[in-house]
């Protein structure tokens, strides 16, 4: 049960943009929803508040504050659960040291980031930062699997309102290069448990046995799998592609998911600033080691703490001007792709890329044909199957392109993005078993030092509800369903296994193809462009994969996607969007006080909620209110209501002016319930009324630096004068 104090609805108290937006649209859903008795409250998920919650023994007794991801944890697995969820912050290593140093600076007497920990005392305060670090909200909250789409109108919305496409040319030089051995790829493995087992991970070397996990329990029906990245594959392709990029006179590119992915990706992005700086290791290796250089941090720290060397940083700068041009994160600053391992997010960025065109922004601030570099070669042939596509079709026409759904499996950390806790950067040489209770050896790998290692899972409840799930939104849609599920990779075979015999036993096998990812893409962006519907039934990460790239080319962003995870124990968790906190929002609100962080994903998950909670606790009047959302959400799209880009024009706090006004209008026309339409009438009228006012309030909050009195960890007052500068709103809103 949740205990009496959770709210009906809990909306998460999150990070960057959409943490800014909450500021001013938050207000505005608790009065509302108060009108149906509905309460709306907030639990922290930021990565401000889970650092303040982890290190209560290190704060004065005003500073503390509870751990709201446990308790939202516990809350996710009950039928009561209903949570809207914003995007988060999963930290990279820099990001979790600059919000620590802010939260120091504002008076937490919190412990540095022990980068390399010694002392017993500093190794648990590395641990509990651990849990910090990465994707460590999400797992946690995703107790149930994945059904993300454009909400219709959303979708005819951008039919008629079609985007900008870069051109995508034959001669485009634009590629993926991945590994064609010693990967991920190449050395998987997988079995399905016959019984519930608990398992040890050992490694065998000729000084003895070194055990790497102990006491990891599966439940009967897992699928578990183990593979490794070879370390010296991985360089010797990293230092080819370099070459091969130069060659090419393209930029060079590094995509990876370093936040979920947070211990393999890390180490695997290291590996590439390694690389691009061999002869400055090679020569100044021991004493960069010396100056607590860590590579997989990235080139920024790396420059930080070798600044004071003049002759590291000449050799640095020597072999700069003998690499290939880089892809950029920002030109202007010269902060390139290897700055930060969590800048360049692949599910992002690939899309991004694809979407202009193939271009990526150089040095010179122009845009390039660009080599695209996915080490493992598990998910790249996606990209490269839609790049091909591209270069001999010509781009994606938003104005007749159909759309892709995508059902994920996700729940219960499946795959690869629950694998962290099994996840080993190996110390030396040997052989990697995976040993079962009852003595079996599972999986093994003979393995060098500095390979990465890893296993991960799937539960057999999360497939079995994955499947079903398939199975009712193919029916809902009647188009093409496709399990992007390939034959010849061993988990994919496993999971294979659980599909067919379920949809033969539901009689609608016919209704499903099942194909590999590669023919899955080209089968895929064939039938859209034909302006037919597809449904992708994926993995984990190809349900992050595919949410943003179909998205992206259909919609231009994947914030305006609908995004429900239907908790397996019969709550409701409503993600809003798919995509992240936009941090190039934020800084363009603290430059010139202008938010352009589109809501309308939000909009989507609160109608959803409302009418779940309706259906949930038999309350008719939050479903007048949902359905008023809906309403709403469909006045932003026909007005033009949606944020512009750019200073001086209308901005996220104007399109929660235009919500509430055409969520209070629907409310008061329906007659479904009086009462709420007699109390929405005035309210109604006033924002109408005020309308003169409360835009040119808003319009002049706009133009200068904005002080939100933190980054990570915003003074509340400050951002709430910030993102509500229109006291007539104000007033209405009360
Ligand atoms: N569910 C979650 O909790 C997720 C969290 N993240 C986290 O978010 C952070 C940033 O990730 P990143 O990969 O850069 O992805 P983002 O989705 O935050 O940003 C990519 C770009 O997408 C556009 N965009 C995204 N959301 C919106 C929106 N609501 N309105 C308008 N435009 C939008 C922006 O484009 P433009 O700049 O052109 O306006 C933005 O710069 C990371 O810390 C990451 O870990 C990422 C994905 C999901
Ligand atoms: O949890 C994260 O780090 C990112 C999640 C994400 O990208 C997604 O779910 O689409
Ligand atoms: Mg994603």
């Amino acid at each position: 049960m949740a205990d009496s104090k959770t709210p009906d609805i809990v909306y998460t108290k999150v990070d960057e943009a959409p943490e800014l937006a909450s500021a001013s649209l938050l207000p505005i859903i608790q009065t509302f929803a108060a009108a149906a008795g509905v309460s709306v409250g907030t639990k922290d998920i930021s990565l401000a508040g889970r650092i303040i919650s982890t290190f209560p023994e290190a704060l004065t007794e005003d500073q503390r504050i509870t751990d709201d991801l446990a308790v939202l944890g516990e809350l996710v697995k009950t039928p009561e659960a209903n949570v809207i969820k914003l995007p988060n912050i999963s930290a990279s290593v820099p990001q979790l040291v600059a919000a620590v140093k802010e939260l120091q600076a504002q008076g937490y007497a919190l412990p540095d980031y022990p980068y390399e920990p010694e002392t017993e005392e500093e190794k648990a305060v590395r641990a509990k930062y651990d849990t910090i670090k990465g994707s460590a909200v999400n797992p946690v909250l995703r107790e149930g699997n994945s059904d993300r789409r454009a909400a219709i109108a959303v979708k005819k919305y951008a039919q008629s309102n079609p985007h900008r496409m870069g051109e995508w040319t034959a001669d485009s030089k634009t590629r993926v290069a991945s590994m064609s051995s010693g990967d991920f790829s190449s050395n998987e493995v997988s079995a399905t448990l016959d019984k519930a087992a608990t398992a040890k991970i050992v490694l065998e070397t000729a000084g003895g046995e070194i055990v790497l996990k102990e006491g990891v329990s599966y439940p009967e029906g897992t699928v578990v799998d183990a593979t490794y990245m070879s370390a010296k594959a991985l360089d010797a392709f990293l230092a080819e592609e370099i070459e091969k990029t130069k060659e090419e006179g393209v930029l060079f590119s590094l995509h990876m998911k370093a936040t979920m992915m947070k211990v393999s990706d890390p180490i695997i992005f290291g590996h590439a600033v390694k690389q691009w700086l061999k002869p400055v290791f090679d020569k100044y290796g021991d004493k960069m080691e010396e100056l607590g250089v860590d590579p997989n941090g990235g080139m920024g720290s790396l420059l930080d703490k070798v600044s004071g060397e003049p002759e590291i940083m000449a050799a640095i700068e020597e072999v700069r001007e003998m690499r290939p041009p880089m892809y950029m994160v920002n030109s202007d600053k010269g902060i390139t792709n290897l700055h930060v391992p969590s800048d360049v997010i692949i599910d992002a960025s690939m899309p991004a890329l694809i979407r202009d065109g193939g271009k990526g922004w150089g040095p010179d601030n122009k845009q390039h044909d660009t080599n695209c570099v996915i080490p493992d070669n598990s998910y790249a042939p996606v990209y490269d199957e839609t790049i091909k596509f591209f270069k001999k079709n010509g781009k994606l026409d938003p104005a007749t392109a159909g759309t892709v759904q995508n059902i994920g499996l996700m729940a219960q950390k499946a795959e690869e993005y629950g694998s962290h806790p099994t996840t080993f950067e190996i110390p030396e040489g040997g052989t990697v078993k995976m040993i079962l209770d009852d003595g079996t050896v599972l999986h093994e790998h003979k393995v060098e030092k500095g390979d990465i290692w890893r296993s991960a899972s799937a539960r057999k409840a999360p497939i079995e509800d994955w499947v079903n799930l398939a199975i009712e939104r193919q029916k809902a849609e009647g188009c093409e369903a496709i399990f992007w599920l390939d034959e010849d990779r061993a988990h994919d075979a496993e999971l294979i296994k659980y599909v067919k015999p379920i949809l033969e036993a539901k009689g609608v096998a016919d209704k499903f193809a099942i194909m590999s990812p590669a023919k899955a893409t080209v089968k895929t962006l064939e039938t859209i462009t034909k302006g037919e519907n597809s449904i992708a039934i994926t993995g984990n990460v190809l349900r992050d994969y595919l949410t943003d790239l179909f998205p992206i080319l259909e919609l231009a962003t994947s914030a305006k996607m609908l995004s429900i995870v239907k908790l397996m124990n019969g709550g409701g968790l409503f993600e809003t969007g798919a995509g992240g906190s936009a941090p190039k929002h934020v800084q363009q609100l603290q430059e010139e006080n202008h938010l352009r962080w589109d809501s309308l994903g939000e909009f989507c998950a609160l109608g959803e909620s409302l009418k779940f909670l309706a259906d949930a606790r038999s309350n008719e009047k939050a479903r007048v209110l949902g359905e008023g959302v809906d309403v709403a959400t469909q006045g932003i799209l026909d007005h033009n209501r949606s944020p512009s880009r750019k200073v001086g024009e209308p901005d996220n706090r104007d399109s929660h002016y235009w919500f509430a006004r055409y969520w209070a209008e629907a409310l008061a026309a329906q007659s479904k319930d009086t009462e709420i339409a007699a109390h929405f009438a005035p309210i109604a009228k006033a924002l109408a009324e005020g309308e003169a006012a409360i835009v040119g309030e808003l319009a002049a909050a706009q133009g200068s630096a904005a002080d939100l009195g933190g980054y990570y960890h915003t003074d509340p007052e400050k951002t709430a004068s910030v993102m509500r500068p229109s006291e007539t709103l104000n007033k209405i809103i009360g």
